[in-house]
């Protein structure tokens, strides 16, 4: 990393990107490229693109992982004009990143219908083969991804279902247009702009001092428990939002809450995952479940945990038929959540 010289100089519209630390170069020329469609178009020629269809990653199998392919400008105009589309589609491509060296990340949806180009979609089986690929449900392949990948294409996913889904302006009714980046769209007659949008969500493991409260819901895998989850209302404070969502769903007071991280969550739309330790009052630890919400809820020792960490195979039915007690995947912030309470005491600092 180099040092960071604290002067901030713009010449034009580009930032003098001498001095800056890496990340800060990084961050500088990502935020040019969403403010420039010019410099994006540019940054599309050494860029590289990730694929997918109607929302689904075009994803390589390497053993037991899955590998992300990415493709060049080059590629992608050849892969199109094979299956006679015109290069315009690349225009409804979105940014998701860029590397330390400044290679733009792309993605791109070949299946969804394009508001760039009148051509149809592409057919997945004939792209698949021509890629030596598949698309894959995301949610399938989370976990069998590196950090980076599954991070990226979440990302990618999400922004893409955003555009997808905010091609009109809910003002005009009339179309709305993404800029090259993709970070917003503008009504063409009224000139509102939509900025990608995230629903904040706190998921909160619940202790009475010597155990965790996990519950499950009937769509989860057989035998998995987490943590208790729930959207904000608006108007909510975080804290209103966990005294709120543990009491509707399980029935019991919070006392005291403390902040542990968060994460984009790309399912089923966006969310901003708010993760959060609490504990309820002494002695009031009797579970009153709410059948609307959960299938079941319970307390857990702190040793059935440990040992639901260390499990290799999880969702694996045993051979008496029942599934074992399984926590989320690594990927998901409620595995950390749950990880950071097994492994160190909690500050509870805040009350609720
Ligand atoms: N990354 C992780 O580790 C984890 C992520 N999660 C995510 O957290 C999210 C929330 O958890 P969940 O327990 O389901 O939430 P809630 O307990 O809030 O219940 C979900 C219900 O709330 C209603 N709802 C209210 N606001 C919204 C909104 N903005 N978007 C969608 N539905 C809303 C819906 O009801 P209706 O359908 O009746 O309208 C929905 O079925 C889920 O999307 C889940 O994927 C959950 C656990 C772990
Ligand atoms: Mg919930």
């Amino acid at each position: 990393m180099s040092l960071y010289c604290g002067i901030a100089c713009r010449r034009k519209s580009f930032w003098c990107y001498r001095q800056l630390s890496t990340y800060v170069t990084k961050t500088r020329y990502l935020f040019e490229l969403k403010e420039d469609d010019d410099a994006c178009k540019k940054a599309q020629q050494t860029g590289a693109f990730y694929l997918f269809h109607n929302l689904a990653p075009l994803l390589q199998k390497s053993g037991h992982q899955y590998l992300a392919p990415q493709h060049s400008l080059l590629e992608l105009e050849r892969l199109l004009g094979k299956f006679g589309q015109d290069s315009q589609r690349i225009e409804d491509s979105v940014l998701i990143g860029c590397s330390e060296q400044q290679e733009a990340w792309f993605a791109l949806d070949l299946g969804l219908n394009s508001s760039s180009s009148i051509n149809a979609s592409l057919q997945k089986p004939e792209v698949e083969k021509e890629l030596t690929g598949s698309f894959t449900e995301l949610r399938k392949a989370l976990y069998q991804l590196n950090v980076k990948d599954a991070s990226l294409l979440s990302t990618a996913q999400a922004l893409l279902r955003w555009h997808d889904t905010h091609q009109f302006c809910s003002r005009s009714g009339q179309p709305t247009k993404k800029n090259m980046a993709g970070s917003k769209r503008v009504c063409s007659s009224n000139q509102i702009i939509y900025y990608p949008q995230m629903a904040p969500v706190v998921i909160t493991l619940v202790s009475d001092g010597t155990r965790c409260l996990l519950a499950r819901q009937s769509f989860f895998p057989k035998g998995m428990y987490s943590a208790l989850a729930g959207f904000c209302d608006i108007g909510e404070s975080l804290e209103e939002t966990v005294r709120r969502e543990v009491a509707e769903e399980v029935g019991l007071e919070v006392e005291r809450l403390h902040y542990s991280a968060s994460q984009h969550w790309p399912f089923p739309n966006s969310s901003l995952m708010i993760a959060c330790h609490a504990t309820v009052k002494p002695g009031q630890t009797e579970i009153r479940l709410n059948l609307r919400e959960l299938e079941a809820a319970a307390w857990f020792r702190h040793d059935e945990v440990a040992i639901a960490l260390r499990r290799n195979n999880p969702y694996t039915q045993q051979q008496n038929g029942a599934f074992p007690f399984c926590l989320p995947p690594k990927f998901a912030i409620a595995h950390q959540l749950i990880k950071e309470w097994v492994e160190k005491p909690i500050r509870f600092t805040l009350p609720v």
